[in-house]
């Protein structure tokens, strides 16, 4: 097969060498007119050994929680889709979530907000970006996951942007900040009820996740991602498999599928419905239960036809707060820690070096 010779990075525009040359987006290449019907060699990504679930095997139905019932003040209804979330929690590490209460028009809104945001010149996305390159847990512009270091590129670009406990703000007039912020405070609220009730579905004080991992101050992220429609998608992987390092994600796109779940060693594909969010318990989740609850590993394909934009909404506990399987479900299973204790901000760093490997962090903690 013939490889296009397409550069991969935006050479300086003149010739004093200020800085390093820009890597080229997804969406740059993706639009650039030499990019025909094949992509370059750098994104051939190649496959795992697990097979695409029946989508009609009952096995592999995604299940779906309804947030209304589980927030129910009828202590019946509320028990019953406890023990439910228990075993969709240990079963799946994920499910799909309706009548959260945040409005399409919110979501609408997000979406376009991240839509305008990727169609501005790389140079002004760059820009916004730079101005927090002293911190960049604050925002981060990029694309695939660590371009400068991974062996694979993705076929993805992405904006991270940290909204609680504090937030910066991203362009004073584009608006992407203020309608950020709102739906990041929809999304805390249904993280912080869920957490609540996973706390509950363990036999746990409803308080007790909350309180030990100190979400109170705890980072929360807004991520959004876009893959653009893709020439070659069997050949190509918008994002790799991989768990999320946080406890908890609230995922939604623009009504276009592309994200996969593993599930009893298959992947399931999620069809994207509007209305309905996708949560997938994280890393600190598995941790704290001790391995109980599962955390999700799924990845995202892309397609020919329509780019796909996804708003992943990260909560995770503060930087400095240290992670432990909690001693009362240890102690009431009678099973040994699963993992050592470890600083959020320490696994933060080990998951970045692990990704780069495809490698899950959570192994490397293991006891
Ligand atoms: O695009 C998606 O649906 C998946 C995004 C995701 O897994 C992530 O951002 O961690
Ligand atoms: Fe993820």
């Amino acid at each position: 097969m013939e490889v296009p010779t397409v550069s991969l990075v935006i050479p300086p525009s003149n010739s004093i060498p200020a800085e390093p040359p820009k890597i080229i987006s997804a969406k740059m290449l993706a639009e650039s007119a030499s990019l025909t019907s094949a992509i370059p060699s750098a994104y051939y990504f190649s496959e795992d050994s697990y097979e695409l679930a029946d989508p009609n095997d009952p096995e592999f139905q995604l299940p779906t929680i309804d947030f209304s019932l589980l927030t129910s003040d009828s202590p019946d209804q509320r028990s019953k889709m406890l023990h439910e979330l228990a075993n969709i929690c240990r079963d799946w590490g994920c499910f799909l979530v309706t009548n959260h209460g945040v409005t399409e028009s919110l979501k609408q809104a997000m979406i376009e907000a991240a839509d305008r945001f990727f169609n501005l010149t790389e140079e002004e996305k760059h820009n916004i970006a730079k101005k927090y390159e002293a911190d960049p847990t604050q925002i981060r512009y990029g694309t695939s996951y660590n371009a400068r270091s991974e062996k694979v590129r993705l076929w993805r670009d992405f904006i991270k942007l940290r909204l609680h406990p504090d937030f910066p703000t991203l362009n004073e007039n584009d608006g992407y900040s203020e309608v950020a912020m709102k739906y990041s405070k929809k999304t805390r609220e249904i993280a912080t009820e869920l957490v609540e009730a996973i706390s509950e579905s363990l036999g746990l004080d409803p308080n007790y996740i909350y309180k030990a991992l100190d979400l109170d101050s705890g980072v929360q992220f807004l991520l959004a991602n876009y893959y653009p429609p893709c020439p070659q998608p069997e050949l190509a992987m918008g994002l790799s498999h991989h768990t999320d390092q946080c406890l908890i994600t609230i995922l939604t796109d623009n009504d276009v599928s592309g994200l996969q779940v593993l599930h009893n060693h298959k992947w399931v594909t999620v069809t994207s419905t509007p209305k309905t969010f996708l949560v997938i318990l994280a890393d600190q989740m598995q941790i704290v239960t001790n391995g109980k609850y599962k955390s999700a590993m799924h990845r995202g394909r892309v397609n020919k036809e329509a780019k796909r934009i996804s708003l992943a909404s990260l909560h995770g506990p503060s930087f400095e707060t240290l992670v432990t399987p909690s001693p009362v479900l240890v102690e009431r299973e009678g099973k040994a820690p699963l993992y050592r204790s470890i600083k959020y901000r320490e696994y933060v760093e080990l998951q970045h070096r692990s990704r780069m490997d495809l490698k899950c962090a959570l192994d490397q903690i293991l006891i």
